[in-house]
């Protein structure tokens, strides 16, 4: 069955999520996109704007997501899912203080919403002329970014050049694996953001690193902000069931550090790379591309959270390292 194409749009206050969301939907017409906002308290101003050009409305009674994020957008998500015929897309567009991850997390944990969801990218606003002040205020600022698959920075008509490379180095500093686009008025190409993502082979799938090049891995620090960034590359294909043991272990253990995993792995004799994603909580596999017979089957996680020790992370995944 195919899934409903989920993009999550988030970014501090004012940094241009409802523009872009506007743009977004007038380029894909005629495809029909549902929206949820989450606006906090009114209900919402925002909503009037992004369905301008929506072919179908839905009326959602459970309401605002608001402040018990993850509650509400579960009964939301429920009742769209009893409609989804009247819709080819869902948008969330978050509140400029959210954290992501609670979020994200309820796309991978309730099997009702993975069955019928498929959230494929994270995309995070930035407004040029603030992300320095935001960050240094607000931890929720500085996670938007670490924990997105694209960073639009938007707002460039508004800084420097120079402001604009600086705001665009702070970007790649605090996550490394996000694609960077840079614009103005939510003027983004599209087409591109939608194929970056935990499931898309441009970004997380493609090997990067060869399977030559054993555990030559990358670790990058953004000082300031003390988010760590770091991927593990497998070889060789992962005993999953026994893994997975372990999978439960990082969740508990690691609770307040890991932020967000996400990545593949190969497990033996099985056609497909197996999807591994986690935000904060339960690690979830589904299943994902085929291995091409001429590709090496190996494995790459990507990890982003806060003062991580990536050899810890490392011994305890190559033990499951199945090498004949
Ligand atoms: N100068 C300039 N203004 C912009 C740009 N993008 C958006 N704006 C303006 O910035 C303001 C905030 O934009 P929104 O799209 O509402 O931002 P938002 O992130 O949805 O805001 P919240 O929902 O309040 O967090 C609006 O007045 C926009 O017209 C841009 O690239 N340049």
């Amino acid at each position: 069955m195919n899934r409903i194409p989920v993009h999550l749009i988030t970014g501090f206050l004012g940094s241009g999520k409802t523009t872009f969301l506007n743009r977004f939907i007038k380029e894909r017409l005629p495809e029909r996109i549902l929206v949820i906002e989450n606006e906090c308290g009114q209900t919402n101003v925002d909503g009037a704007l992004v369905m301008d050009g929506v072919e179908e409305i839905i009326e959602l009674s459970a309401g605002c997501l608001c402040c018990s994020l993850s509650d509400g957008l579960l009964d939301i998500l429920y009742e769209a899912s009893k409609r989804k015929e009247q819709y080819d897309r869902l948008v969330i567009e978050t509140t400029g203080i959210a954290d992501p991850s609670s979020i994200i997390q309820v796309f991978l944990q309730d099997p009702r919403v993975e069955k019928v969801f498929d959230l494929q990218q994270v995309i995070c606003l930035a407004d040029a002329s603030q992300l320095q002040s935001w960050l240094d205020e607000a931890e929720e600022a500085l996670r938007q970014i670490a924990l997105a698959d694209s960073v639009l920075i938007n707002k460039t008509d508004k800084v420097s050049d120079s402001t604009r490379s600086e705001v665009e180095s702070i970007v790649r500093g605090i996550n490394p694996h996000a694609r960077v686009f840079a614009g103005h008025n939510g003027n983004f190409p599209i087409d591109e953001i939608l194929d970056t993502g935990t499931t898309k082979p441009k970004t997380v799938e493609s090997p990067q690193v060869s399977s030559h090049h054993h555990h030559q891995h990358e670790v990058q620090q953004h000082n300031s902000h003390k988010i760590t960034t770091f991927t593990l590359t497998f070889p060789y294909p992962l005993d999953l069931n026994n893994l997975s043991l372990e999978l439960n272990r990082i969740v508990n253990l690691y609770h307040d550090q890991v932020y967000r995993v996400k990545g593949y792995i190969a497990i033996p004799n099985y056609p497909n790379r197996v999807i591994l994603q986690s935000a904060r909580s339960t690690f979830v596999a589904t299943d994902g591309s085929p291995w091409e017979s001429s590709i090496e089957r190996t494995g790459k996680l990507v990890f982003i959270g806060r003062d991580l020790n990536k050899q810890v992370f490392e011994r305890m995944f190559n033990r499951y390292m199945v090498t004949d």
